[in-house]
């Protein structure tokens, strides 16, 4: 069989996709892991798998480096509404994902000559029983010191519906990973807090509407970008009084993006707006060992290297 696929960024968080018309037709985990090598093609940061759907115009899947399937993606959302809308030449469509059917569109540009789409993000909860997460008796954790975690970092845990620790963070937990690296280790290992591991983004404030966002994620480890993150992280920024607007730019290794968050007596409307870019059209044959039988790069990266100049002029400061 020659399987047709695309690789795929949003905000720099890479990404394969691939449409099946059988969902059961293999062992999509096998397939992601194998992919996502870093010593294949570069690898990436998961695979996004296109299915029929009853409830939308297509199903997303998401599968991790590791093979551990998530509920939601959305920087790859971005990059699925991107291929649909194109494939049925619409500019809005509704995508079934694992617990909400999303409205996604396309958008003008974030930034010269980049392709932009915007993606709902939902369901929100800040319940612990949602991520899942347990810690002491507690039913959220609402910007708060964990002695557990840090003396001076204070944590939101919230599931969006991918489970998120977002911790406001002060420069200097930004300029190196090493704090962010060893707790998210623990949380994403054999652990008290986390049994299905966790999302853990330290956020730092840059003014009334931006903020610099640096994930960990769950199943893949430090990735450029990890969109539910920034939007989770808009969120709490903008509920603990972090940024006042509710239009954030979010800055972030793989470039920014922007995070439309409101938020009223516990409803929450979220919207991620960013680029889709598609790097490379690849065949993959599978008839006895998986072999690449074609790799054919596009022009688009060029534009958005541009996009990523113009966010470390922004964020430049951070790493002095
Ligand atoms: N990078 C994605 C999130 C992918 C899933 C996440 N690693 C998880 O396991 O929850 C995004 O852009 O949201």
């Amino acid at each position: 069989m020659l399987m047709q696929l695309h690789k795929v960024h949003g905000s720099g968080n890479t990404f394969y996709i691939f449409e099946t018309t059988d969902e059961k037709s293999m062992d999509w985990s096998k397939l992601g892991v194998w992919l996502c090598q870093k010593d294949n093609l570069g690898g990436a940061d998961g695979l996004l798998l296109v299915a029929p759907s009853k409830k939308g115009l297509a199903k997303m899947r998401v599968i991790n480096a590791d093979g551990s399937e998530a509920s939601m993606c959305g920087n790859g959302l971005r990059c699925v509404a991107r291929y649909i809308c194109e494939k049925y030449n619409v500019s809005k469509a509704y995508i079934e994902t694992m617990k909400a059917v999303l409205m996604v569109q396309k958008e003008p540009s974030i930034f010269e000559g980049i392709p932009t789409y915007s993606v709902e993000i939902a369901p929100v909860s800040f319940d612990l029983v949602s991520l899942p997460m347990l810690y002491k008796n507690k039913q959220q954790i609402r910007n708060e010191i964990i002695e557990e975690f840090a003396d001076d970092i204070s944590f939101t845990a919230v599931s969006v519906p991918n489970p998120h620790l977002i911790g406001i963070v002060r420069s200097d937990k930004i300029a190196n990973t090493h704090h962010q690296e060893s707790l998210s280790s623990t949380l994403n290992g054999d652990n008290e807090y986390c049994q299905d591991g966790v999302n853990v983004s330290y956020v730092y404030p840059m003014d009334e509407d931006s903020i610099y966002v640096r994930t960990y994620e769950r199943g893949v480890g430090f990735t450029n970008a990890c969109g539910t993150a920034m939007t989770a992280s808009a969120l709490v920024s903008s509920i603990e009084g972090v940024v006042s607007a509710s239009k954030v730019t979010v800055y972030n290794p793989g470039g920014f993006v922007q995070c439309h968050v409101h938020h009223n007596a516990g409803n929450y409307v979220l919207k991620l707006i960013g680029n889709a870019t598609f790097v490379a059209e690849l065949e993959l044959s599978t008839e006895k060992e998986w072999l690449w039988q074609s790799v054919k790069e596009t022009d688009e990266q060029k534009a958005y290297e541009s996009l990523i100049t113009y966010a470390e002029t922004k964020t430049a400061y951070l790493f002095i």
